[in-house]
């Protein structure tokens, strides 16, 4: 991350060779001011040079205006140095929050991701731009004005200096404590952005369980959390100044009683105590600075720290070296073997064990067993988006850890019972498995699917507005529109986990004509609920507990008085058995 940091900023070195330069400029313009003062106080007074004072004014305002460019030029570079760093960090955190697995997500909350990209970055943003222009004007500041002034009269600057490494002690001491308080001042706001999104998103279950109070409560409570966070790292942060001033007030005092002292043995001229007054504020400008700096810096570096904790985060699912892309034949898939938990492999037992299953090319297996038995899990298995602890996965003799999960992803569609929909037009949604889609193929996997009638009834058809995750529609048609999807990406394979959410006849008669359509000649995993997908399927697999305790056909299964299959249909379809059609 540091070395992600430094390459950015390393991008922006045109930019920033002409902020520093602008900024040399500046600390050397900064001594012709008091220089002018001293110059009117011990010639242009005493002799009385009136032809001086305008070219004095003049070299004042002169430099003033001169100033004021460079300053500009300085700000302006500083600024977009730390924006073009800043987007350079915040993709490549984005980029990399992509590359993560899911387990990684299944461990996070979404909305407590969602500040890193936020308040993390624009922490870090402020140092960047802020933080770097202001540190580095200040210590080319001091340097310039600290030479300058041992130049004029040393003992003087050179005890005015041993006060310095006192304040460089007190914030070294204090910088560490500062970081820890503003750590704990992010890590508040990602929970407040963890809650907001939970609340948020699922806005529906809230107000199903009128828990609107609970949740006010429960945001202001981490609202507490976060101001108390924020007060506790100001009452640090608020010592620091008036610790500084108070050292800042003694070196005045002693420039003040030496240079007058000095000035009464006749070493000094009175032009050049006031001169100096002038520098050392000049070269406490830069320190008090710097200490309002520290908490700006100590703020971007716990923000950092955050930002390199989800930079650093391995996925478990990667590419392997050299991993090439998925070649289809047949469309044969073969659990080998499998072992797999959610857990840890060493600690924890596993979920799968032993688990074999072959997927006959072109036909539908069907998944069935109790709740919790395993059957997602399956499906996820076959998608990657968890790694096997042993055995393997084969499509068409390749194992799914040697080519690329995106070329694998590509060959599998998958229909899910949450139906995964984006906000978004209907188009966009129908595309978002494959972009270049013409609009007359998109069109036809939309009616293959039952779901054009529909869309043409919207207020603007194809270009109607879903709302998120497709509110504005019935789960019905969400289902369609999730099947028309998967339809027109074209996969070879297809996952289907079905939904058991009770559809009205007609909705369900439709999704089992686009079901036909989707399943048809390809290879299907079906999680089954429906009758009819259960009842096609050229076999059942039946799971418990992770493991195959029966498998045929349906006739064949139906025909076991005793058989567990048997058993769970008549349970799930009374009614179908009751009128004696499926036995
Ligand atoms: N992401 C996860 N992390 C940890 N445990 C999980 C995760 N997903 C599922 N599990 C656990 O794994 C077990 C099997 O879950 P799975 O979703 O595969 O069951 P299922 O047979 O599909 O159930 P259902 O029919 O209810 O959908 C469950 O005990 C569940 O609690």
């Amino acid at each position: 991350m540091f070395r992600r940091l430094y390459l950015s900023i390393k991008g922006q070195w045109p930019l920033l060779l002409a902020a520093w330069t602008a900024t040399a400029c500046i600390a050397a313009l900064q001594f012709v001011i008091p220089r002018l003062t001293q110059h009117a106080i011990d010639r242009v007074i005493p002799e009385r040079d009136f032809s001086m004072l305008l070219p004095l004014a003049g070299g004042i305002m002169g430099t003033a205006v001169l100033l004021g460019v460079f300053g500009y030029v300085s700000s302006y570079a500083f600024a977009k140095a730390g924006q073009r760093t800043v987007l350079d960090i915040r993709t490549s955190l984005f980029r990399h929050l992509q590359s993560l697995d899911i387990a990684y997500f299944d461990r996070r909350r979404t909305g407590e991701l969602m500040s890193r990209l936020t308040s993390d970055v624009n922490q870090l943003q402020q140092m960047v731009s802020a933080g770097t222009m202001g540190i580095l004007t200040d210590a080319v500041t001091f340097a310039a004005v600290a030479a300058f002034m041992l130049w004029q009269n040393w003992q003087l600057t050179a005890a005015l200096l041993a006060l310095f490494p006192l304040m460089l002690l007190a914030a070294r001491m204090y910088g560490g404590r500062l970081r820890r308080s503003y750590r704990r001042v992010q890590d508040t706001v990602a929970d407040m952005s963890g809650q907001l999104q939970d609340s948020l998103s699922q806005i529906r279950l809230v107000k199903a369980f009128a828990a609107e109070e609970r949740e006010n409560e429960r945001f202001a409570e981490l609202g507490r959390a976060n101001q108390e966070a924020n007060l506790a790292a100001t009452r640090f942060s608020a010592l620091f100044g008036p610790a500084i001033d108070l050292l800042q007030y003694a070196g005045m005092a002693f420039v003040l009683a030496f240079g007058s002292w000095q000035a009464m043995r006749g070493d000094m001229t009175a032009g050049e105590v006031v001169a100096f007054l002038a520098y050392l504020r000049l070269l406490q400008n830069p320190v008090r600075r710097f200490s309002r700096l520290m908490s700006t810096v100590q703020q971007s570096a716990a923000a950092y720290d955050r930002i390199v904790e989800t930079m650093s985060a391995e996925p478990d699912v990667s590419d392997r070296p050299g991993a090439g892309e998925l070649r289809l034949a047949a469309g044969e898939v073969r659990f080998e073997r499998i072992r797999f938990g959610y857990g840890n492999p060493e600690a924890d037992a596993p979920l799968l064990d032993g688990f074999s299953l072959r997927l006959e090319p072109g036909r539908t297996t069907a998944l069935v067993g109790s709740s919790g038995a395993g059957k997602s899990t399956i499906a996820h298995l076959l998608l990657r988006y968890y790694e096997v602890w042993d055995g393997r996965i084969a499509i068409d003799g390749q194992d799914v850890r040697d080519v690329t999960q995106a070329s694998l992803r590509r060959q599998i569609g998958i229909v899910t019972q949450e139906t995964m929909l984006r906000s978004g037009t209907v188009r966009d949604n129908l595309l978002y498995g494959r972009p270049d889609a013409g609009e007359r193929e998109m069109v036809a996997a939309a009616e293959a699917a039952f779901a054009h009638g529909f869309i043409e009834a919207l207020p603007q058809g194809y270009d109607t507005e879903i709302g998120e995750r497709g509110v504005r529609l019935s789960g019905g048609q969400k289902q369609r529109l999730a099947i028309a999807r998967t339809l027109l990406a074209d996969p070879r394979l297809v996952v289907l986990d079905e939904a058991t959410a009770s559809l009205d006849t007609e909705s369900e008669a439709l999704i089992q004509e686009a079901l036909g359509a989707l399943l048809k000649d390809r290879t299907c995993l079906v999680i089954a609920h429906r009758l009819s997908t259960v009842r096609s399927a050229s076999r059942i697999v039946v799971l418990e507990a992770g493991r195959i305790v029966e498998s045929g056909a349906h006739d064949e299964l139906m025909a076991c008085p005793a058989g567990r299959y048997r058993s769970l249909y008549e349970r799930q379809f009374p009614q179908a058995s009751a009128d004696g059609e499926a036995v």
